[in-house]
């Protein structure tokens, strides 16, 4: 039997839509995967009472197909369902660890990206990799069809998840289908200054490129109280702000200094608009963590 910790990711980080991933120093989901003629799937712990424990409609069941590795499943969920946080994508990425290793497939970790991914594609309806790549690389990851390229990083993030349910199946119908070419000029400009921050380690150039005029406002609209939260973030010193994923978590980039002072702000914004929150102060962290039981 092994026992995996995955974390919870952060994809898009405004510019990077569908493209990049950042592994959270926290939450997390942890998985037992012990070898069994058939998968069967136990859930326990945040959320739980929404996950469904059918292998065929569970992010678990499809890695353990995709593997050929049929296994006893049994998921603490640490990242709530539904949360902008990856949720789906941290159960299915330490499945895929978890599997390759308990029958000994030999795949690397970027290998086991698009097998994981197959797990996001039960729930959302596509296999995007932007959470999945994270959760099992870690650091700030850059996820394209042919292959994923990882930048260790360690930003300070402040995570703030209100009690909103956003579906990523809904939030992806909101997406605009055309942008224009100063909105894609101003995408380029974002995402490189984003990525230069992440091999620099610097949270104004991160905050500077999580900019996004298409995807993001389209987004804001299923998230009561987003504008208000983003400007009192800025107000106490976020270097930038955006919605996490496909949301309801907020997410800002900051400096240590800054960090409490940021999540205090959004969590009171929220509350001012009636909604209760959870802020994790984290960072950019590792990915997925094997250990024997
Ligand atoms: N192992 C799992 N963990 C969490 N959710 C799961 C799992 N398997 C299936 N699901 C389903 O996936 C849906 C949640 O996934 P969704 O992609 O909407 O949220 P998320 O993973 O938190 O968000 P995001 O991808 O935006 O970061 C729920 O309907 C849930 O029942
Ligand atoms: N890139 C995805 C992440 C959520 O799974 C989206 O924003 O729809």
């Amino acid at each position: 039997m092994l026992t995996v910790r995955a974390p919870a990711t952060s994809a898009n980080l405004g510019s990077g839509f569908d493209v990049f991933g950042v592994a959270l120093g926290r939450p997390a989901d942890v998985i037992r995967v012990e070898r069994a003629d058939r998968t069967t799937i136990d859930v326990r712990g945040v959320g739980s009472e929404y996950i469904p424990e059918d292998p065929e409609k569970n992010t678990v069941g499809a890695v353990a197909e995709a593997l050929d590795a049929p296994a006893h499943i049994t998921i603490d969920k640490g990242v709530r369902p539904a949360s902008g946080l990856g949720s789906s994508a941290a159960s299915a990425a330490a499945a895929a660890v978890g599997l390759n290793e308990l029958y000994d497939r030999g795949l690397s970790r970027e290998e086991l990206v698009p097998i994981a991914a197959e797990g996001e594609a039960v729930v959302s309806g596509t296999a995007h990799a932007d959470n999945v790549a994270p959760s099992i690389i870690g650091g700030f990851t850059i996820a394209r069809e042919d292959g994923v390229t990882g930048i260790d990083a360690a930003i300070p993030l402040v995570a703030v998840l209100p009690e909103i349910v956003v579906s990523t199946r809904d939030a992806r119908r909101v997406v605009p289908e055309t942008a224009t070419v100063e909105q894609l000029v101003e995408t380029v400009a974002n995402a490189a200054t984003l990525t230069a921050g992440m091999a620099r380690n610097d949270p104004r150039l991160v905050g500077r490129g999580m900019g996004d005029s298409v995807v993001t406002p389209a987004r804001a609209k299923l998230i009561d109280g987003y504008n208000e939260v983003c400007t009192a973030a800025m107000a106490a010193g976020a270097a930038g702000v955006t919605i996490s994923g496909a949301g309801p978590t907020v997410i800002a980039a900051c400096t240590d200094h800054d960090r409490r002072r940021v999540a205090n702000a959004m969590l009171d914004a929220f509350e001012d608009r009636g909604t209760d929150a959870r802020a994790y102060q984290t960072r950019v962290g590792r990915g997925a963590e094997v250990f024997d039981s």
